[in-house]
């Protein structure tokens, strides 16, 4: 590959502009937007190059002057979706008790059962009206497991590690991981697609998410008291996410509202069909804020029950966040400090959890 010289522990090279798209360091738009793109990305899997392309200028505009986008033509069953909802309505229809067996404070690597209130998502807040089920990589059953990542306890970083699965529920695991297999495939649809959006070739981040152990979490947010919204508690209070981008799967309920640069919450209403992407802060440090990791919250004034599944996608956790050379522009001087992608994600985790963790 030829951006290893401007990727030198030494730091960027801001000598070489070797790709066309130099040009999107000039992209650092404001996020003013009012609404959230819908992209049909039948064209990902064309044999035209050029069809793939444009589908690349559309996702670049999203990944600009958004950060989210709703995709239509995922690829993503609807069976396999239904199969996943129901087992998280039975998973969450547990007595505390047995939910609190897999606690995720248990585990070191951020693995299992999150209470109500147990997860602090804006560390400003009081606790997140939600309640939560986390896992990472595992091979399907019947699946040879190619080694990928943390499940065999292989060495990958501080996220790696077994999951855990509560007893007795029928066909949950199973239908969790079908979900989870079936968005890692769509990941690695995205992955070329976000390369060429940055003018680079279309395999720039495979050796980066050899092993990147995706997390995947089903959400169950109760219905929220409307008094309470004014007091202060919320299904999951504002935050930006930590990897490189999210695949976020959400019912009918709504709730989920995204900020733009004024400060105005724009809703991501549901839309069937669709599921919605948004960028985490990966993607913004290692495009130095080209892509947009954009704040966003979860308020359930539904009445209803809410389940959602989001899967975080990363990198490989070795690898150095420091901004890629089409987003660089001479005398602009990189905004965040470089960190691995495993510390990064590690430490907004533990600071997520850091207010339940005593109290277990
Ligand atoms: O439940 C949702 O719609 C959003 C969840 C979310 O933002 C997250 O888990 O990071
Ligand atoms: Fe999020």
């Amino acid at each position: 590959m030829s951006t290893s010289t401007s990727e030198s522990p030494s730091g960027p090279n801001l000598d070489v502009t070797p790709y066309p798209g130099f040009l999107l360091a000039a992209a650092r738009t404001e996020s003013t937007f009012d609404e959230i793109p819908v992209i049909d990305i039948s064209d990902a899997f064309s044999t035209d190059s050029e069809a793939r392309r444009k589908l690349a200028d559309e996702i670049r505009d999203a990944c600009v002057n958004v950060g989210f986008f709703y995709v239509k033509s995922h690829g993503t069953k609807e069976s396999t979706i239904e199969k996943a909802i129901a087992a998280a309505k039975d998973f969450f229809a547990l007595p505390e008790e047995v939910k609190m067996e897999l606690d995720i404070h248990k585990t070191s690597n951020f693995k299992g059962y999150t209470a109500l209130l147990g997860e602090n998502t804006d560390v400003t807040g009081n606790g997140d009206l939600h309640e939560g089920f986390d896992i990472g990589w595992e091979a399907e059953p019947g699946q040879l497991d190619l080694g990928q990542a943390a499940a065999s306890g292989a060495e990958i970083g501080p996220m790696s590690g077994e999951n855990v699965w509560p007893e007795g529920l029928d066909g949950f695991k199973d239908a969790v991981l079908e979900y989870y297999h079936s968005a890692l495939a769509l990941g690695r649809v995205l992955f070329p697609l976000f390369a060429l959006a940055l003018d680079m070739p279309e395999d720039r981040f495979d050796d980066k998410t050899k092993q990147s152990a995706a997390i995947m979490r089903l959400l169950h947010y109760p219905p929220q008291n409307p008094t309470k919204v004014d007091q202060g508690q919320i299904g999951i209070g504002e935050h930006t996410d930590y990897e490189c981008f999210t695949l976020l799967w959400q019912d009918k309920a709504g709730g989920l509202q995204v900020k733009n640069a004024s400060g105005k919450w724009i809703d991501a209403i549901p839309i069937p069909g669709t599921i919605v992407v948004n960028l985490g802060d990966q993607f913004a440090r290692w495009t130095d804020d080209v892509f947009k990791s954009t704040p966003h919250r979860v308020i359930n004034r539904s009445g209803a029950e809410r389940y959602s599944i989001p899967v975080f996608f990363g990198t490989d956790y070795d690898v150095l966040l420091q901004p890629i050379p089409t987003c660089l522009s001479p005398g602009r001087t990189p905004q965040y400090e470089v960190v691995s992608a495993g510390d990064y994600v590690k430490s907004r985790l533990e600071a997520t959890y850091a207010h339940s963790a005593t109290t277990k």
